[in-house]
């Protein structure tokens, strides 16, 4: 197999999001969990996004794992890598978006690495550097109330700058909508200036089909989705890929009993999750029980089991910025985060026990505590249930055949569980 894009995507959900960008685009590509083992079966593609649940590690983890899929990547062909990060730029001041860059960049040997998350199709936009998520900036968006990494500037350069050991400059939308050629003569002027990350503004997909053009000439870049899409539109529209056409279905039915986990506290969740009450039973988990150890997932399998006969269940710790706030004050954001994502592994564990073959699941850290419980190592893409979502066939799974999906939090509309399970047949 000789890759024509190598991507490491540092959450899961991220990774399934990129993968259906790259997909409906025209490129034939499978998601894996972490780097494949030598004896994973893999069909013929032109894209393998590698998923690590790195975002929210300590940076020197987040690297040598970003470098190990790197090196993955490269010794399957991949000229150029993309480093997928969140389209809200989902980091901390000590990283890991900068280090990891750093590290890749030095590796390659690029003067300077294109970065955008712009990703219109969700309402993600870039311009003088700045990311609006919809109408408002980011650090006005419901981003600022994340449970583990809060995003209070809006400005990336700034924020990049602060992660990196390189100097961040802008290629600003004037010179996106100018030409290829104006935004290779910017990128050659601040590489001059020794600066060695730009945040590209971008605010249509023509605007990253023209960043997609320029950054497949390079070795490596970082951004989210839209990028992707850039990218895969520059690799079709060179002749390096024949465009395949994206599935309509996800092969044969897998039937059986279905359930949706939610561990995302977004605002988008919060709304599906009350809308998921009208159509299915919702438990909501007590978070105090989970941090304290007190027999909470064993408590919602009691509850779930007698239910997955009659049709799909919800199992939610979400809850509002205000409670998540007062849980993280008496534990601390990382312990309550990660008791949760492990209740949230334990239920799933269970259902499928209990003969559960097509799971929802919402939240980028709770999905990644969810298949690496279930030893999913690795999916194809299916149909998409909305944007940055699809519907996803697990390979060589422990339980055997299952369709997940695995959403971002921030991600589909009010109906978004029973979108879901509308097309997980
Ligand atoms: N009620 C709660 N209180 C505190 N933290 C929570 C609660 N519910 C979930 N969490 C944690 O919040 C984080 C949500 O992150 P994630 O699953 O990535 O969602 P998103 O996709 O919205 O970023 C996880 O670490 C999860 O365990
Ligand atoms: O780019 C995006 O917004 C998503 O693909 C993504 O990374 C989602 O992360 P979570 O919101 O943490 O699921």
């Amino acid at each position: 197999m000789t890759l024509a894009l190598g991507c490491i995507a540092d959450d899961y959900t991220g990774a399934s999001d990129l993968a259906n960008t790259l997909t409906r685009a025209g490129l034939r590509t499978v998601q894996t969990i972490g780097v494949p083992a030598d004896d994973l079966a893999l069909p013929e593609v032109d894209a393998v996004v590698v998923s690590l649940k790195s975002r929210s590690i300590e940076a020197g983890l987040a690297v040598s794992r970003s470098r190990a899929a790197e090196t993955w990547l490269r010794g399957r062909g991949a000229r150029h890598v993309l480093f997928k990060i969140c389209s809200t730029f989902d980091s901390t001041d000590a990283g890991n978006i900068g280090p990891v860059m750093d590290t890749l960049r030095a590796d390659c040997g690029e003067a300077i690495v294109l970065v955008t998350p712009a990703f219109p199709e969700t309402g993600r936009t870039v311009y003088q550097g700045n990311l609006f998520v919809g109408a408002v900036p980011l650090n006005e968006s419901p981003l600022k109330d994340h449970p583990l990494n809060p995003m209070h500037d809006s400005n990336l350069v700034r924020v990049l700058a602060r992660q990196s050991k390189t100097q961040v400059g802008l290629v600003d939308l004037a010179t996106v909508t100018r030409s290829a050629d104006a935004v290779r003569a910017r990128l050659a002027e601040l590489a001059g200036k020794g600066i060695g990350a730009a945040i590209t503004d971008a605010v249509f997909d023509r605007d990253l089909e023209t960043i997609g053009l320029v950054a497949a000439e390079h070795r490596l870049s970082v951004g989210a989705s839209g990028i992707g899409l850039g990218l895969a539109r520059a690799l079709v529209s060179t002749g390096k890929v024949k465009a395949a056409s994206a599935s309509s279905g996800t092969g044969a039915a897998v039937g059986g009993p279905s359930a949706c986990l939610a561990g995302s506290c977004s605002q988008a969740t919060l709304q599906q999750i009350a809308n998921a009450e009208r159509v299915m039973p919702v438990l909501h988990l007590d978070p105090e029980q989970i941090v304290a150890g007190g027999g909470e997932a064993q408590r919602a399998l009691a509850w779930a089991r007698p239910r997955l006969a009659d049709g799909p269940v919800l199992v939610a710790s979400s809850a509002t910025p205000e409670a998540v706030a007062a849980v993280q004050s008496r534990h601390g954001r990382d312990a309550a985060g990660h008791a949760i994502e492990q209740a949230m592994a334990d239920i799933a564990e269970g259902l499928v026990q209990a003969g559960v073959r097509r799971l929802v699941v919402a939240g980028g850290e709770t999905s990644g505590a969810v298949v690496d419980r279930l030893k999913i190592p690795g999916f194809l893409v299916g149909v998409e249930i909305a944007a940055g979502v699809p519907v996803l066939r697990a390979v060589g799974a422990e339980a055997g055949e299952m369709l997940l999906a695995l959403k971002s939090g921030n991600f589909g509309g009010p109906a978004f569980f029973s979108d879901a399970l509308g097309l997980m047949r």
